[in-house]
């Protein structure tokens, strides 16, 4: 499927460390993903929980940053959290686009830049530094991707997958490698959007009619089951099929043979089927809008894809990939890129770097910066996921004896994130732009309860 020219890899600058996701054995850091005017994926683990960063140190990699000082910032972890020091540096230190006073320690957040280095903290660095980043036919893949690509290409050899995902983090992208991993991969790939067939048309656009089977019809129509025979058919956002359509889509797939409208005998066919959806598919039982028997043919084996703003690793070799040839990544628009929320996902991050390239083009500058993106690029549709650029918070000084009351405001801005994160406590914690770990205390601490979700973590 792949030639070597169309893979490239970012590696890690570690070796590989045992592949356990323990919470044990997890081995914090910091992932340094720009640099030196480049994208890269360089995993620095925290010598017994702290690291001394400046020009010079080994642990940056190949690619030094003439920017840094020499004893730059120190980063430490506590156990949950991080925090960086400015040890004096002349450029500064930087947590999300923040300048931080020097010598006192601050909570390193979503980004911390130095020079023009950009890092990112990270719980667990051993699957950056096993599977690094990577691009393959275009595609950007991290250690995330990496991993559900290989469920993938085992339910590729079984009859169906279900990929759930929010909007545009490449869920057609992994049904299309289910495809060309599998056996059917010399037959078609028809990928069809269920939320955009009218009604009234998807049984004729899904089954196919016969010359004369309504008014109009005046020849024969294949439908996509039919075109995708011998190959896949990708039905992204499946649940909005009527109910009526879902029990002949069941049939189908149940006897292999369909039966198009108007048609007295009908047709063998072989295919596999990938369904998508942003939706729960259990979910989408228990509330009518799927049917049963259809769920146990095309929920299973499922995967999920993260949303990209858990998968910070694969920005900027996408922002990077994505420019036009001769221009180049400003330190500045990347770090502005990692800071957001990007709802829209990758496809909201490609497009939105297409306004920032034409507006840098507009303005005459080199190099797409961080100003030419426009101020609502990747920001949350509601306040409550947006990440606003308060400054960084300095480690409380003693334990506060008894919690002071939730301001109203703030309680209302957490329970709307929960609702909009469907009760994930992680991804609510990564949009309000704090730990997981601080938000579950927070919860327990408020009494605020949490909508459900399928999270166990
Ligand atoms: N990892 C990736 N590397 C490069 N491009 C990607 C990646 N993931 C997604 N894209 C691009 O982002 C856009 C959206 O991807 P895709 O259509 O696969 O998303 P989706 O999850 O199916 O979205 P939707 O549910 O809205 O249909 C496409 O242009 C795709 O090429």
């Amino acid at each position: 499927m792949e030639t070597e020219q169309e893979r490239s890899t970012l590696r890690a600058s570690r070796g590989a460390a045992g592949a356990g996701t323990d919470a044990e054995a997890r081995v914090p850091g910091l992932m340094r993903l720009f640099g030196g005017g480049k994208a890269m994926a360089v995993a620095l683990r925290l010598k017994e929980g702290a690291l001394e960063l400046g020009r010079g140190t080994a642990a940056l990699g190949e690619v030094q940053d003439a920017k840094m000082s020499r004893r730059h910032a120190q980063v430490r972890f506590d156990g949950q959290r991080f925090w960086v020091t400015d040890l004096g540096s002349q450029n500064g230190t930087f947590v999300d686009g923040v300048a931080i006073p020097k010598g006192t320690a601050h909570e390193a957040r979503r980004v911390v830049r130095m020079g023009d280095s950009l890092f990112v903290p990270s719980m667990d660095l051993r699957p950056l530094e096993l599977h690094g980043v990577e691009v393959v036919e275009q595609f950007v893949r991290g250690p995330a991707m990496q991993g559900l690509l290989k469920e993938v290409s085992q339910a590729s050899l079984g009859h169906s997958l279900y990929i759930q995902g929010e909007s545009g983090t490449g869920k057609e992208g992994v049904a299309r490698a289910f495809h060309a991993l599998s056996p059917r991969r010399s037959g078609p790939f028809i990928a069809v959007n269920c939320a955009a067939i009218p009604e009234s048309l998807a049984e004729r656009l899904l089954f196919g009619a016969r010359k004369g089977a309504y008014s109009g019809a005046d020849v024969d129509a294949q439908g996509y089951l039919q075109s995708a025979d011998g190959g896949t058919l990708f039905l992204d956002e499946v649940v909005e099929l009527d109910l009526a359509v879902q029990a002949k889509l069941l049939r189908v797939l149940e006897n292999r043979e369909v039966l198009a409208l108007g048609a007295s005998k009908a047709q063998r066919i072989d295919l596999h089927v990938c369904c998508a959806s942003n939706k729960d598919l259990r979910a989408q039982v228990a509330s009518g809008r799927l049917r049963e028997d259809l769920y146990f043919r095309i929920g299973r084996p499922d995967v999920t894809l993260p949303p990209l703003r858990q998968r910070p690793e694969e920005i900027p070799l996408l922002l990077e990939r994505g420019l036009s040839p001769g221009r180049s990544l400003h330190v500045s628009l990347v770090e502005e890129c990692l800071r957001r929320p990007w709802p829209g996902n990758v496809r909201e991050l490609m497009s939105e770097l297409g306004v920032a390239e034409h507006a840098s083009h507009l303005r005459g500058a080199s190099r797409v910066e961080g100003c030419h993106l426009k101020p609502d690029a990747g920001a949350a549709f509601g306040p409550a996921l947006s990440l606003p650029p308060e400054a960084p918070r300095a480690p409380p000084r003693k334990a506060p004896s008894k919690a002071k009351p939730l301001p109203a405001d703030e309680r209302t801005r957490i329970e709307h994130a929960l609702r909009q994160n469907g009760g994930n406590v992680t991804a609510t914690a990564e949009a309000l732009g704090m730990h997981r770990t601080q938000l579950r205390r927070l919860l327990a601490r408020h009494d605020i309860s949490v909508p459900d979700s399928d999270e166990h973590a």
